[in-house]
């Protein structure tokens, strides 16, 4: 190698043949090498560079680069021979140039990640995707990685409750959403549950649903474990809200939804054919249309907001404003230090119940009493890649989205197979939708199932109310990632 510009902007490296060309402008690293026949030529926006370092005598550079624009994200090493001094100095400034590039404001290099990989999850590929996939993205982005792969259910939840907090930075979770809610669950019952929900938990999709991961990084990039892996490096600390589940006196945390009847039919009823991927609900749900069954339900619901259009609106004007305040300053003042403290202080266990024994006769409250074909309600707009369930629900805005289907004929419940992916039920009249501060459900069966996080508990009368940003995931982009609006018309339908 020879003739190395001294711009941090550019490095040739080599000549000829061999020669090397890195180019790094206001928004990309572009790289150009002739003599490497696969990736000739690779340009990627700052977020995919995962390292770059003179070390010792070689140029050493690694970055997430796509073929294609819409194929996955494949990991690409660049290495090479710096031998002159003058070399040795350009090459090592531009890559300070790049590294500060690729972890702007303060985001932290070399995150230490607990992983927790269920092999069972989903169609049983996890195991092998950590270790061909995962383990090599964290490791060329010097990720200090400690991993469990899972033995039974209740694994990840032990560790989570005991997890040493100051020893990680953020726990990433490969496997569906079943083991992201034991997580939030161990959370809860740490010896310190506050600041165990301050750790960033993010996921690396291998389940069926993988609904978090949908409402992370989009219905696109959810599809590509390589985009989660760098989510998990490179993503910021945004607060969601988690919700309170409790039936008599047991308590649970939920992080996406509760269902039952027709949901959670096709939900936990499908199980056996967890082969099948996200394919499985779909057939469930055609199977649960053709019984066309409803059960008797009490439910009482204290509402924050019960006009569709309203909804659309407010989720707009809140994507805006969290977008624009995205990322938080990475450390915080002095003052924000204090009051942390001081809050600290004050709340160190769990949220206190506000709603679990209200009088439900009492203003705020609406009361339904009758057959329902289901109950749906949640946080995050995406349950599983091609259901929008949710399509106006926020990360941190207090309140859950809640659903209720009524009994309608079976050509009507088909109508919500139409555009489910892009939450075009939202708009139907058979389908009442709230969001609300909390609420309650009195089951009048004994028989049935109850889906708590795609999770099977007892259907018995449960209570669930929302706890304001109480926990904490990573994100790129500082908003739930879905594409929705006021239908065309201009009166809505609802
Ligand atoms: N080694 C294991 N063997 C059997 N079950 C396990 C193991 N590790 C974890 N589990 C359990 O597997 C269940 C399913 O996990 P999870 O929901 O994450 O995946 P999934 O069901 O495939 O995905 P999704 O929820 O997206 O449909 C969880 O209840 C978890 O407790």
């Amino acid at each position: 190698m020879s003739t190395a510009s001294a711009n941090p902007a550019h490095l040739a490296l080599g000549s000829g043949d061999n020669a090397s060309n890195f180019t790094l402008d206001a928004d990309r690293l572009l790289i150009e090498r002739a003599a490497d026949k696969k990736w000739p030529r690779v340009q990627v926006p700052h977020r995919n560079v995962l390292w770059a370092a003179l070390n010792g005598a070689r140029f050493e550079l690694s970055v997430l680069a796509k073929k294609k624009p819409k194929g996955p994200l494949s990991l690409v090493h660049v290495t090479g021979p710096v031998s002159d001094d003058a070399d040795k100095a350009a090459a090592a400034a531009f890559a300070d140039a790049l590294m500060a590039a690729a972890y702007p404001d303060g985001l932290q290099r070399q995150r230490r990640l607990k992983v927790f990989v269920n092999p069972k999850s989903g169609p049983g590929k996890a195991a092998s995707l950590f270790q061909k996939k995962i383990q090599p993205i964290f490791r060329a982005a010097h990720c200090d990685v400690d991993v469990t792969f899972t033995s039974r259910g209740k694994e990840a939840q032990e560790i989570a409750a005991a997890l040493p907090l100051d020893r990680f930075d953020a726990v990433a979770v490969m496997s569906g959403d079943g083991l992201i809610h034991e997580v939030f669950n161990g959370f809860a019952a740490h010896a310190e549950p506050r600041k165990a929900f301050r750790i960033p938990v993010t996921p690396l999709p291998t389940g069926s649903g993988n609904a978090l991961a949908v409402n992370l990084l989009g219905q696109d990039e959810a599809k590509d474990i390589s985009a989660a892996a760098l989510n998990a490096i490179k993503g910021r600390p945004m607060k969601i809200d988690l919700c309170s589940f409790t039936q008599g006196e047991k308590r649970y945390i939920s992080f996406m939804s509760q269902s039952m009847g027709l949901i959670a039919d096709v939900d936990l009823g499908t199980d056996p054919l967890r082969f099948m991927g996200a394919q499985r609900f779909i057939l469930g749900f055609i199977y649960e249309v053709i019984r066309h069954k409803s059960c008797p339900y009490k439910v009482s619901i204290k509402v924050a907001q019960s006009d569709k259009r309203k909804m659309v609106q407010d989720m707009h004007a809140d994507r805006a404003r969290a977008q624009a305040a995205f990322p938080a300053p990475a450390a915080p003042s002095e003052d924000q230090d204090q009051q942390q403290r001081e809050g600290e202080e004050e709340a160190s266990g769990l949220p206190p119940l506000r709603y679990k024994d209200a009088d439900t006769s009492a203003d705020g409250w609406l009361t339904f009493e009758g057959p329902l074909m289901s109950l749906f309600a949640g946080k995050g707009p995406f349950v599983s890649p091609d259901l929008m369930q949710f399509p106006v629900s926020l990360p941190a805005d207090g309140l859950i989205d809640v659903t209720l289907q009524a009994r309608t004929n079976r050509l009507a419940m088909l109508k919500v197979l139409d555009g489910a992916e892009r939450g075009n039920h939202f708009w139907l009249d058979s389908q009442k939708y709230y969001k609300a501060h909390a609420y309650r459900v009195e089951p009048h069966v004994k028989k049935g199932w109850l889906s708590i996080d795609g999770e099977p508990y007892p259907l018995q009368p449960f209570a669930v109310e929302v706890h304001r940003e109480l926990g904490t995931v990573l994100s790129m982009y500082g908003c739930f990632q879905l594409e929705f609006d006021l239908p065309p018309e201009k009166e809505g339908r609802s």
